[in-house]
């Protein structure tokens, strides 16, 4: 991908701000974007469907600069210049029940100009087929399962192959298969374009992202490798028999052994830590905690 005069950034945003009332939910977010899968971490709250809204071009920012895909989207024609080559999984796509799922991703083709109804059913099937929902094109949404409803949502962000996709937890309510059916999807799309996720999954970043932005309270925490996150709490994790009440965050686990996030006591037996454990490090517990 080569979008932006030749560089290979899909996104720069610099210091965004956004405010609802008097409350900022983006407080200075600068992050950039290349091709491969960026995973978006904060707990809940943070500003993750804030910040992908901006980006997608559903919600203007109060203060800050944004370049998406080479164009300046808060500019009518630099607006519509991103729409036409990004796809987006908002929050609640906002189904009509009524629709069959084959309906629905064909009404999203056609607002994104796909006019052609040979070459649009075409586009259709393929995105249903590539989301395995071949056998549900004539059933009506309103039938779906969850995870179902969240793969037609998927599809409808497929549509016409963009240089750019913006998937607010996509994973949601997906059960583990198709959670790994969608981590091989995420991964090819991601060899050639820049995706980006928001996520409470720590798993699908750990196993999927190149990069990995942490944001807490509206701002960029950390932006790195998920390797780099699990690096922050590195000799910072450790186990014992017993509950450590000094531990930042302290946890019993299946095995019976406690696992302690924080500083170790001289002599703990230290354990290797995952990328949760390098987020604790970073988000005000106190907020909430839950990736
Ligand atoms: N339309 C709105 N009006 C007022 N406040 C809002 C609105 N939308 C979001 N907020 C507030 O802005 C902050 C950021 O919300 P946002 O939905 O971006 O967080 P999030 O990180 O996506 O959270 P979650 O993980 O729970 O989905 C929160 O404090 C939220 O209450």
């Amino acid at each position: 991908m080569s979008i932006d005069a030749g560089i290979d950034v899909a996104v720069r945003a610099d210091g965004l701000v956004l405010r609802y009332g008097r409350k900022a939910a983006l407080d200075g977010v600068t992050l950039t974007l290349g091709t491969g899968v960026t995973g978006l971490l904060g707990p809940n709250g943070a500003g993750k469907t804030t910040l992908l809204r901006i980006l997608a071009t559903a919600l203007n920012p109060d203060a800050g600069s944004l370049r998406v895909l080479g164009h300046d989207p808060l500019t009518a024609p630099g607006r519509l210049a991103v729409r036409r080559r990004l796809g987006y999984l908002p929050q609640d796509p906002g189904f009509h029940p009524g629709f069959t799922t084959f309906e629905f991703v064909d009404y999203v083709a056609i607002l994104k100009e796909l006019t052609h109804r040979g070459d649009r059913h075409t586009e259709v099937r393929r995105v249903l087929s590539a989301v395995g929902l071949d056998d549900q094109r004539r059933t009506r949404i309103r039938a779906l399962s969850g995870g179902m409803r969240q793969r037609v949502a998927l599809a409808a962000a497929l549509v016409g192959d963009p240089d750019l996709l913006i998937l607010d937890e996509p994973t949601v309510g997906l059960d583990p298969q198709q959670r790994m059916r969608f981590r091989e999807l995420f991964a090819d799309l991601g060899e050639e374009r820049a995706v980006l996720l928001s996520t409470h999954q720590t798993e699908d970043v750990m196993s999927l992202c190149r990069q990995v932005v942490v944001i807490d309270q509206g701002t960029v925490r950390f932006s790195g490798t998920p390797a780099d996150l699990a690096a922050l709490a590195a000799g910072r994790v450790w186990t014992s028999v017993t509950r450590e009440p000094g531990a930042l965050a302290s946890w019993r686990t299946g095995t019976g052994l406690h696992r302690h996030v924080g500083d170790p006591p001289h002599g703990a037996e230290l354990l290797p830590p995952t990328i949760e454990d390098g987020y604790l490090m970073l988000v005000d517990l106190s907020s909430g905690g839950a990736p």
